[in-house]
């Protein structure tokens, strides 16, 4: 029953409702116990650690199914956290310490009995005890505290967090002990900088958006402690009142659904329970025992842009993470032993004030994903719990109060309350107690004091103030400028977030094309690798063919000089052709001469024979004509013209024989010269022919090798070329295309290279073969020209040849048919003479008839043979019948149509039969009498003076008789006479 009032009074304990209950407090000082006293000046002492636990939570399924990388191990054992971190491509372990350890697979049973039970316990022996979650959101800050669901058909679901376990704790011990207690509990939420409370009647929490209605002020309560003014208490009697409270207080709490959260807290919630038990002392005194238990669940610390928090989301997450970081700020001032702790800096940190540094005992639960898109934020996390566990706190167990002084307490409470009521019913006016009155005059004097005091400084401070405020409206300008210079910042911002966006996709894109350079840079390298070998194979090639080329170029020069041997040669050869024709030339000019020579000397002796014939002739009709005249004139003398002229004739006819053997010799001597001379000249031609023709031979040949020649280098050239061009597309083909671009140009150029200097080879062999042809055609047709003009001048020659041996043999039928004329003319003068002497003949026979008695009268004189009156002339065949005396011989010349005839009549004497008649024919003569010349006679004369004609002895076949006088003109005679018979 007591137990049930003081639970039922546990709203009017004098502590505020979120003031923590304070051991500092005056009023209870004088209660401690002793014990209390022992223990709390042990913590006062040394301090106690704030005991920080981590909690990592398992992989989400979402996390789960897209295979995220775990980068946390946590070994609860050691309790230690190792973060794995990848920096630079190298892998970083970061291990941090805490006091207790739970991993993903750890249960909120665990947790809640290895760390928080303990913690509660504490709370019931009268302490003040502060659990936070702290962490970045999504990591199970709500899970822990609060837990995943709510308790079904009364059961206790095993994943309930530490209130509803610590709730059920405390009720249990409370009921174990069967203790009197009064339990009250607070829960409120910071959002915002603004405090609300999440217990108040719906008619306030309904406002409570509402931007006019004044929120919750925190107040100090000046003696070091904070208090919300007006939060409400809710004195609860069972834990399920507890539940059903925090049901519908979590329930208003401000969540949303955030990239990393579904239901995230966008506030910080602080469930407290205070709880007051009645404790007997030894002395059985009743003494209250006071503990508070605050349960805060932070909000999430978190990267914005990650948890996708845009405008209100974003503005909320900057104040969570300002009050988050004024929280780290005043860990690290605690850490540090700052002389000041920005408490004040933010509301979460002033009502947390006596949780951090000061007499509360105080467990941190930071919780942690371990996931790798976490890490920096887990990082943060875990740096910050580790510093946060040398915050040292001196926690002192709060004064227990003697039951009667608290009742004396509050009954005075209720008096001054019951007066302030009685006052206020009763008068207009304002109505308090006296003592009140005294006691309020004396604050209100000292109050008045201190108003005075700090209307001065309130002066100083308004001065400070306009200064302040001056500087505000500059600042404010400053802030006006500046807001303007971060709007146009934050539209720059986000113009370079875009960019930043642009170059970060661009960085992708040019990561992903870097590599997929570096991919074509390594084909390439290996493909300049075969390049490079392949290029060193062709240049092998290149130098092989550099070889044959110049062992082409050495077989050119060879054939150069093989061409300048044959040049030298055909000079040579030219020159001693010229030599040789020049000869010729000589040779025929001087067969020519030769011939021209004797043809003039034939004609000069032919004119020298015509002249001598013509002078003989006119002699002859001279002697004829003086024969004539003598024949006229006497028979005497007809007889020894008559002889005359014989003899004459006969030794006319003699040189004639003589002169046409001579003719006929020099004719045969120079058709055998011509012949020899033409023999001569065709050996020659022949020779130049055939010289020719090898000289043909030789430069067919020539043109041939140089044919060839060309025809090999070509062949070489094109195989050279081939091969290039099968080596070129080979690499090219093994090249990637990309690559062609680069190589074009190179093997373009290679190609251009070695086609310039095919192309080079080419014309200059070209050029050599045409020269070298055109050198041959210049030969040859200098060949051919001479070869022309030496057939013109074979031809020219053989004409002349011809014609000369046409005029000689014309001349020599000319001459022949002169001859024969002349021979004829003899003839017909012999056989005139014959005629002339037939006639004579017969006249004689008829005169040797009729002057018989003459004839034997006669003596002959054989010894003075030219005796002029011998008219009887021996015959030229016999000269013994002559010299024998018994022959006559009659001669008779007889004329004819200009032909002479003798007429040889021989008579022996002693038959004296008739006369044998031989007939000879005489060169050509006009008359008998001609032969009646002094040159006759003198012919004969000698003809009888000369031994031979003495010893002749029948060689000499012709004697023509004639008058002695007459026989000189006709020794020089060569005209041979012919016998008729
Ligand atoms: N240890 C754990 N075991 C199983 N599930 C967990 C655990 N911790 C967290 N979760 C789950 O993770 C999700 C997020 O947890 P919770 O809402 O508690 O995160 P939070 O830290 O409170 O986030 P916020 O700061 O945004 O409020 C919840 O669905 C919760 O069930």
């Amino acid at each position: 029953m007591e137990t049930s009032q003081l639970q039922r009074r546990g709203g009017l304990v004098s502590l505020s409702p979120s003031q923590t209950p304070r051991s500092s407090d005056k009023s209870a000082r004088d209660l401690r116990s002793g014990d209390s006293n022992l223990s709390n000046k042990h913590d006062k002492d040394k301090g106690v650690n704030v005991q920080v636990l981590l909690r990592c939570r398992p992989l989400s399924e979402d996390e789960l199914r897209v295979n995220t990388p775990v980068v946390i191990s946590c070994h609860e054992n050691r309790r230690e956290v190792c973060a794995v971190q990848n920096i630079a491509n190298k892998q970083i372990d970061r291990t941090f310490m805490f006091d207790k350890v739970f991993g993903p697979t750890s249960q909120q049973k665990d947790l809640y009995d290895q760390a928080v039970s303990p913690i509660v316990n504490e709370v019931l022996e009268g302490y003040n005890c502060t659990i936070f979650a702290y962490g970045q959101t999504g990591t199970g800050k709500t899970y822990t505290m609060e837990g995943g669901s709510r308790k079904k058909n009364g059961e206790f679901p095993n994943d309930a967090g530490v209130i509803p376990r610590a709730v059920r704790q405390i009720f249990d011990i409370l009921e174990a002990q069967n203790a009197e207690y009064s339990m009250k509990v607070t829960f409120l939420e910071l959002y915002n900088e603004e405090i609300t409370d999440l217990l108040a009647p719906e008619e306030c929490t309904k406002f409570i958006d509402d931007k006019t209605k004044k929120p919750i002020a925190l107040m100090e309560d000046g003696k070091g402690g904070v208090f919300v003014r007006g939060l409400e208490e809710e004195i609860v009697c069972t834990a399920n009142e507890i539940y059903k409270i925090l049901e519908k207080g979590s329930a208003k709490r401000r969540t949303a659904e955030t990239l990393l959260n579904k239901q995230s807290s966008r506030s910080h919630s602080i469930f407290s329970i205070t709880i007051h038990i009645k404790e007997c002392t030894p002395e059985g005194e009743e003494m209250i025992k006071c503990g508070k238990l605050n349960l805060v669940d932070l909000a999430g610390s978190e990267n914005i842009s990650r948890s996708g928090a845009r405008e209100g989301r974003a503005r909320e997450a900057g104040e969570i993470n300002k009050s988050l970081l004024t929280l780290g700020r005043v860990i690290n001032a605690l850490v540090e032993h700052s002389g000041h702790v920005p408490y004040r800096d933010s509301k979460l940190t002033r009502l947390l004030r006596d949780s951090l540094g000061g007499k509360t005992k105080t467990c941190i639960i930071a919780t942690i994903s371990p996931s790798i898109h976490c890490l920096e934020e887990t990082l943060s996390t875990l740096d910050y719990a580790h510093r946060a566990k040398n915050i040292k706190n001196k926690p002192e167990v709060n004064q227990k109060m003697m039951k009667s002084a608290l009742i004396k307490d509050l009954y005075s409470e209720i008096d001054r309350l019951k007066q302030e009521v009685y006052a206020a019913r009763e008068k207009n006016g304002i109505y308090i107690p006296r003592d009140r009155y005294l006691n309020e005059e004396a604050e209100k004097k000292a109050m008045a004091e201190k108003i005075e005091r700090m209307e001065l400084l309130s002066d100083s401070k308004d001065k400070q103030l306009m200064e302040l405020q001056e500087l505000y409206n500059s600042q404010q300008l400053l802030t006006g400028e500046l807001s303007d210079k971060l709007e146009k910042t934050e539209i720059k911002l986000e113009e370079t977030e875009h960019t930043l966006f642009d170059l970060e996709e661009r960085h992708r894109q040019a990561n992903a094309t870097i590599k997929e350079k570096e991919y074509l840079i390594s084909n390439l390298l290996k493909s300049e690798k075969v390049l490079v070998e392949r290029a060193f194979e062709l240049r092998a090639e290149l130098e092989n063919a550099a070889s044959d080329v110049s062992s082409l170029f050495a077989k050119i020069e060879r054939k150069d000089k093989i061409e300048d041997g044959n040049r030298i040669l055909i000079q040579k050869f030219q020159s001693q052709l010229t030599q040789q024709l020049e000869a010729l030339h000589k040779t025929v000019a001087a067969s020519t001469t030769q011939q021209e020579q004797q043809l003039k000397d034939m004609e000069e002796d032919m004119q020298s024979f015509v002249s001598t014939k013509a002078e003989a002739t006119e002699d002859l009709r001279g002697r004829l004509a003086k024969l004539k005249t003598m024949y006229g004139s006497g028979i005497k003398l007809f007889k020894g013209i008559a002889l005359e002229a014989d003899a004459l004739l006969n030794d006319l006819q003699s040189s004639l024989y003589n002169q046409e053997e001579k003719l006929t010799a020099y004719a045969q001597q120079q058709r055998e010269a011509h012949s020899r001379a033409v023999e001569t000249t065709r050996s020659i031609s022949k020779i130049t022919v055939n010289f020719f023709k090898t000289l043909d031979g030789h430069a067919s040949k020539l043109t041939e090798i140089v044919e060839e020649a060309q025809t090999v280098n070509d062949q070489k050239l094109s195989e050279l070329e081939k091969k290039f061009e099968e080596c070129a597309a080979n690499e090219e083909r093994q090249l990637l295309e990309k690559v062609a671009e680069l190589l074009a140009s190179s093997n373009a150029r290679k190609k251009n290279l070695v086609q310039m200097a095919v192309h080079g080879l080419r014309e200059s062999a070209a050029t050599r073969t045409s020269k070298l042809q055109q050198e041959m055609a210049t030969m040859q047709e200098s060949t051919s020209s001479v070869k022309a003009e030496w057939t013109v001048y074979m031809d020219k020659t053989e004409t002349h040849y011809l014609e000369d041996t046409a005029a000689v043999e014309n001349q020599k039928k000319d001459l022949g048919e002169v001859l024969q004329d002349c021979l004829e003319k003899a003839k017909m003068g012999t056989q005139q003479w014959r005629n002339a002497q037939e006639s004579c003949l017969v006249w004689k026979t008829e005169m040797l008839l009729q002057w018989s008695p003459l004839f034997d009268s006669l003596q002959l004189d054989h010894e003075a043979c030219g005796n002029l009156d011998s008219m009887i002339v021996p015959c030229c065949g016999d000269l013994r019948e002559l010299n024998s005396g018994h022959y006559h011989k009659i001669v008779e010349i007889t004329e004819n149509a200009g032909k002479c005839l003798l007429d040889e009549y021989v008579l022996d004497e002693q038959s004296c039969s008739t006369p044998r008649k031989r007939s000879f024919n005489l060169p050509s003569m006009a008359s008998i009498e001609e032969l009646r010349t002094p040159a006759f006679d003198e012919l004969l004369k000698s003809f009888w003076e000369s031994k031979s004609a003495k010893q002749a002895n029948g060689d000499v076949k012709h004697i023509v008789g004639a008058a002695y006088e007459g026989a000189q003109s006709f020794r020089d005679s060569r005209v041979p006479l012919t016998a008729i018979n």
